[in-house]
Parts: C-alpha cells; structure tokens; sequence
C-alpha cells in the first residue's frame, strides 16, 4: 500500500500549508536584478500614466539568471513575481491591451516559471503565497503572526489597501486552512490503523469541519477593507489572463519575446489554491468536466483539474499523491450504521458547501453587481471593462443574461462553473445515500 504524504516532503508545511514556513523573500538579494526591484514598487505610479511602464520595461536590458537566483527556491520565487507583475502591467497598461511581451520579461518569465513548475504569468502563487510580509508594527494577537492585522503585501498594481486586502485574505486563508491539512492526514491514518470504534476518526472529522467553519469567516472579511467597486474597476483588470480575450484584441494569447511564440494562459484565481482542492479530495467531491470553461473551444474542460498546472510543481504533486491514497468517503458508505461517522462526515461536506454558497455572495457582490452598473454606464459611453466579453447587446435590465456570461479572471463563464462547483458539493452525500439504499 503507497504510504501518506509526508507534507513536508512536498514542501508544505504543518504550521503554514500552502505558504512556506519561512516569510517570502521581499527583495531578491543581488544588486544585478535592482532596475527590476524599483520599477515593480513604481508600478501604481507608472501605472497612473498610462503606457509610461511600458516604455519602462522596453529600456531593460535581457538579464540571464544567475546563481543568486537559480540557487534558491525564495529567490526564485520572488523573481517569478516580479515578473509576473510586470508582464500584466505591460500587457494590460492603459485599458489597451498589448500582445507581445518583449525579451526582457518573456526570457527570465519564461526561465523562473518552468523551473517552478509553474505558467509564465501571475498566478495564485506569485499574487497571494509568495506576495507578503510582515508589517512594520507586528501585534501580539490570539492568531499570532499572521493575522490580518499583523501582515501586509509586498507589491500591488494598484497601490490601494482594497487590492492589499484582497490578496492577504487568501494568505489568512491558507493559514487557517493549514490545520486541515493536519486533520485529513490524521484521518486517514487513523482509518489505516484500523481505529476500532473510529474514535480518532470521527474527531479528525469534526476538527475538519470546524476548520472549514472558519475558512467560510476568512472569506467574508473581504468586506472590511475591500471595497466591491475598487476591485472591479480598478484592480481586476490586472488580474485578467490571456484566455478567451479575443474581444480584447488577443485572440491568440500573449507572444512571449519578439522571436517566441504566442501562447494563451488562464489570469489567477483562487481555484489555483491548493487547499480547496485538498479538501476536494479528502472529501472525495468529484468534479467533472464543465462547459463552463471554454477556453478550448466548445469542448468541455475540468477546470479545477487544469488548475492544478497552475499551482507550484510540488504543491501539485502533494494532491496527486493524496488523490490516491485518499479512501475517506469509501470507508464513511461502508459503515451505513455509524451514525457518528455519517453525521461528522456530512458535517464536513455541509461545512464545504456553505462556503461555496458564501463565495458566490461574494462574487455577485464583486463581479455581478458592478459589472451591471458598469454596462449601463458603458452603454452610454461605450467603455468596457478589460475583462468582460462584449456584451452591448445587453441593456439595463439584463442583470440574467449578463451574470450568465460574465467570466472570471481564470476564463470561467462564473456563475454557471461556481454552481456546478456548489451543486457537486452537495451531490457527494446524495450520491452515498442512494449508494446506500
Ligand atoms: C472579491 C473576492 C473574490 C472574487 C471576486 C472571486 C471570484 C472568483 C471567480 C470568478 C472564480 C471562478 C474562476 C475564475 O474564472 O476565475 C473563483 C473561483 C474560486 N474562488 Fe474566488 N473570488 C474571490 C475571493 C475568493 C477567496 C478569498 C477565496 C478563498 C478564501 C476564493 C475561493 C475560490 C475557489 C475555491 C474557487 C474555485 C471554485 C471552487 O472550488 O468552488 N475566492 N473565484
Ligand atoms: N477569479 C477572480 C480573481 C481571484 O479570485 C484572484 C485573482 C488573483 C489572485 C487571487 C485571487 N483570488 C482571491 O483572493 C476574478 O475573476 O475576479
């Protein structure tokens, strides 16, 4: 039988999760990469006028990687977000997008993703897990060091608390959401160790749906110091990939340095975290294939499962590991008269889909809602958001039409893919159930 994960063996860590132990590195050491180190801390300024970064970036010289770099997984991170940084600044400066992204971001991007495991592009990885630091003043609180109050971003776009906000609420999120990491290994240990009365796995069942519990708390926090139009208008477009942006003008994706070759990569996302999809996992939902992402075509894509080419290589590797050894929802049908087991294990899966429920609150708050004033607003003055596909078709009473077809920064049409996610959620215990009778 193939041994348990071993976290850190795949780089996560028991205290942190998905974020490393060690605080990410807030400036790459060597003095050779400082002309990129000063115009990523520019970028809300450079940004305010217009294509100005852009002329920025074309007066950089191609930089190789050296040692500094390649010997040393922080920093290498952080040039990876850097660069991550520069090419959505490059590319979407000025609300007109630009298709090439020239030699001196595509070489090193191109170089620093690959090794990483990751695409060449700003991911979950570079925005969230490897984008923040401690704050001046660190107070002593009941969550310790990473409490919201306590860390702050390394970089934004924007230069606004809302997009600080709005990357460290996932970094809360991963941080909290490491004890469930925790408490599904000690579960399926537990079912190894033939746990007679199934005690220890019970109780690993209930800590996870406490856990899950506060993630939902974690995401609602997003309201403090987010403001709904703030990231719609102004952060967002940032964010936005280079899938299904033909109405932008990049049918073809980005071309990766004057000689390279155009390639299309989805913008960041939460799904690229690897927490909620270990949840998936230990909880055996299963999500299938979803025409809700479209970005090959009509052909239908399981999106979470392409996401998964979005995440750091051994973050990656930790949920292909897990996925086969993982028997959490085969041991809970085989013991129907288990009440304790059934109840703690439909706590879990009850748990997970109320914080699919709470997300699309959320992002009918922050996507839906400004996206309907947006195209009456646009109607008249006939702007678009970056993000949006062209939907003048629609007017002001189309708020159905337009949630139906609005898409994520990750190329989802997002309502009709997050209801899929949600529905599949529920439809793991319903499915034991009929398994049952
Ligand atoms: C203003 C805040 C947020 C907005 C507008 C938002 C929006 C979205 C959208 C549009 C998607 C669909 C994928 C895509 O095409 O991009 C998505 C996926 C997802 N988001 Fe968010 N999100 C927000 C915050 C968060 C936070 C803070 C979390 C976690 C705490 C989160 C967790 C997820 C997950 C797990 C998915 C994958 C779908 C699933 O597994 O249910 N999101 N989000
Ligand atoms: N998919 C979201 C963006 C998103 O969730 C996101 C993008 C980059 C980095 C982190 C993200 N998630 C939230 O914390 C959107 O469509 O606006």
């Amino acid at each position: 039988m193939r041994p348990l994960p071993v976290l850190k063996e795949y780089r996560i860590s028991s205290d942190h999760g998905f974020l490393d132990d060690r605080l990410p590195l807030a400036r790459l050491s060597s003095n050779k990469y400082m002309k990129w180190e000063e115009i990523v801390a520019k970028l809300p300024s450079l940004l305010q006028e217009g294509s100005k970064v852009r002329t920025v970036i074309d007066e950089l010289e191609v930089l190789d990687l050296d040692d500094s770099i390649l010997g040393e997984v922080r920093e290498l991170r952080r040039a990876y977000s850097i660069l991550g940084f520069m090419a959505h600044a490059y590319i979407w400066a000025s609300g007109t997008p630009q298709d090439v992204l020239p030699e001196c971001i595509a070489r090193p991007l191109l170089e620093t993703a690959n090794i990483l495991g990751l695409p060449p592009l700003a991911t979950y990885s570079s925005l969230v897990l490897w984008n923040f630091k401690m704050a001046d003043e660190c107070k002593k609180t009941e969550a310790g060091c990473l409490d919201l109050e306590n860390i702050t971003t390394i970089n934004t776009f924007t230069g606004t608390v809302d997009e600080s906000w709005f990357y460290l609420v996932s970094v809360r999120f991963e941080k909290i959401g490491s004890a469930c990491l925790n408490h599904g290994l000690e579960v399926l240990s537990a079912i190894r160790n033939g746990d007679k009365e199934d005690a220890a796995v019970v109780n690993g069942l209930e800590k996870l749906a406490a856990t899950i519990e506060r993630l939902s708390k974690a995401l609602m926090e997003m309201e403090v110091k987010c403001d709904p139009n703030v990231f719609y208008f102004k952060i967002r477009p940032f964010l936005a990939g280079w899938t299904n942006m033909s109405h932008m003008g990049l049918p073809q994706g980005v071309k990766y340095g004057t000689e390279g070759k155009y390639q299309i990569f989805s913008g960041g996302s939460n799904a690229q975290s690897s927490l909620i999809q270990t949840l998936d996992i230990l909880l055996g939902v299963k999500h299938t294939a979803n025409a809700a992402h479209s970005s090959k075509g009509k052909s239908k894509v399981n999106y979470l499962d392409e996401m998964k080419k979005y995440m750091p290589r051994e973050h990656r590797e930790f949920l292909y590991h897990l996925a086969s050894v993982c028997n959490i929802r085969e041991y809970v049908s085989l013991n129907p008269s288990n009440r304790p087991l059934q109840e703690a294990y439909g706590h879990c899966i009850s748990k997970l889909k109320t914080f699919r429920d709470n997300h699309i609150q959320i992002v009918t708050k922050y996507i839906i809602l400004p996206s309907n004033s947006k195209q009456c607003a646009s109607n008249k003055s006939g702007v678009l958001s970056p993000i949006e596909p062209n939907t003048k078709a629609i007017n002001c009473s189309g708020a159905k039409v337009a949630s139906a077809k609005t898409i994520g920064t990750g190329g989802t049409r997002l309502m009709p893919f997050l209801k899929q996610c949600r529905d599949e959620t529920i439809a793991t215990v319903e499915t034991k159930n009929e398994n049952k009778n």
